[in-house]
This record gives structure tokens, sequence and C-alpha cells, in this order.
């Protein structure tokens, strides 16, 4: 089968890793696919040789574009960028871009590795909540105070950037963990400014092909 055509993006619904690549692909307005790869159906796709094959690290999401296979959710956000600049998603001024960086990988090394699912497991069913509540805890404490600097109507000024692909998805996370949200109102704001974004809308898990109907309820 050819790679090259349409993108194909390896997604699972409710992963947060492949809804900023979906935000990201919707924003810039580039047609996709989705591969659904169930993170849990027989102990997990994502394990399978097969999809060893196009993500080493057996995690989602992963994008056919271009001829290529490209992984990790920020490298393939920063490609759409340099590939498709229509609807910029990165600043033009250096610090601004500089903030837009440091909110991403707050959230991509520094919160969301701790609560992912190998984690977890790893952790146990009895301590995975208080875990995975602790890690998100101390990250948006460090991410709301990087937003009192440089916030305006989204993360990093008045325009949308690879901040709030993050940003929107990690919330939810937070709120699947019952992490108590009001200590972080700018967080919480910017979450309710995307919530009903069209492009935020369409990524969102509930609207994924691969989302258990009972998940939508
Ligand atoms: N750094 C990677 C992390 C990818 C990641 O952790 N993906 C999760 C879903 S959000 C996953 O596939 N987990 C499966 C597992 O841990 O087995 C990225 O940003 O793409």
């Amino acid at each position: 089968m050819s790679i090259i055509g349409k993108p194909v993006l390896y997604s699972y619904w409710r992963s947060s890793c492949s809804w900023r690549v979906r935000i990201a692909l919707n924003l810039k307005e580039i047609p996709y696919d989705i591969k659904p790869v169930s993170l849990i159906k027989g102990g997990g796709e994502q394990h399978s040789n097969e999809f060893r094959e196009i993500n080493p690290m057996e995690q989602v999401p992963s994008l056919q574009i271009d001829g290529h296979t490209l992984i990790e959710s920020l490298n393939i956000m920063h490609y759409l960028e340099e590939t498709r600049p229509q609807r910029a998603l990165m600043p033009q001024d250096v610090h601004k871009r500089a903030k837009v960086r440091e909110i991403c990988e707050v959230i991509a090394s520094g919160i969301q590795p701790l609560q992912n699912l190998t984690v977890l497991i790893y952790v146990g069913e009895e301590k995975k909540k208080e875990w995975a509540q602790h890690w998100i805890n101390r990250g948006l404490r460090a991410v709301e105070k990087l937003l009192s600097s440089c916030a305006g109507k989204y993360c990093v000024g008045d325009e949308l950037t690879l901040a709030d692909c993050c940003l929107v998805p990690q919330v939810f996370n937070a709120r699947r963990f019952h992490v108590d949200l009001r200590p972080f109102p700018i967080t919480l704001r910017i979450d309710r400014e995307l919530e009903n974004h069209p492009a935020f809308r369409a990524a969102h898990p509930s609207n994924q092909p691969d989302c258990p109907p009972e998940a939508t309820k």
C-alpha cells in the first residue's frame, strides 16, 4: 500500500497525544484518514509486531505523510508547521515561540508521560489515581504560572498555537483523574474558550470513529 496520498493518522480516541495532532491537522485544514489503534484490545494493538514497525515506541500517534512515517506528537506538529505554513501555529516573535515550546514541553515531557497507560499499569490499580493526580497537579501548577505571564485569549497571546493543541487534551486527562482544577483559573478559562472551537470539537475523543458508544453518553 502506498503511503503517499492523504495523510494517515494512527490514533486512539482517548489518547491526548493523538488528540494534539488531530487538533493541529484540523486547524490547518489538512484532510486525513484515521487508523484507530486500540490501546486496550487484546493487551494493546500498539504492542503488535505490525505496529512496532510503524512506531518502535509502541505508542500513538504516528502520522504517515508525504511518503514518510513520523512519530512523536510534538515532532509531528512541528513537521506540519514547517511543511504546511497555512494557519501558523507558532508565533513570529521569538520570545513567544519560546513560551509556546515551554508549555508544550511541560505538558508533553513533564506531565503526560507520568500518567501514560504503561506507567499507570506499572504503578498498579490501587495507587494509580493518586499517582496521576500528583503529577498532573504538579505540572499544571507550572503551566498556570507560565500562562500568568503569556496568556491572552489563548495560551500565548491572542493567536492559537501548538501550546493550545497540548493544553486542551491535558485538561481532559486531568478531569479523567478527578484533579481539582479550581487552582488553575487561566488554564480553565482557555479550555472553556476552546471547547466549542470547531477544530478542537472535531478532534475531541467523543467525535472519533473508535470512540465506544457508551463513552459518548
Ligand atoms: N511522547 C509521545 C508519547 C506518546 C504516548 O504516550 N502515547 C500514549 C497515548 S497518549 C500511548 O500510546 N500509550 C500506550 C501505552 O503506553 O501502551 C508523543 O508525544 O507522541
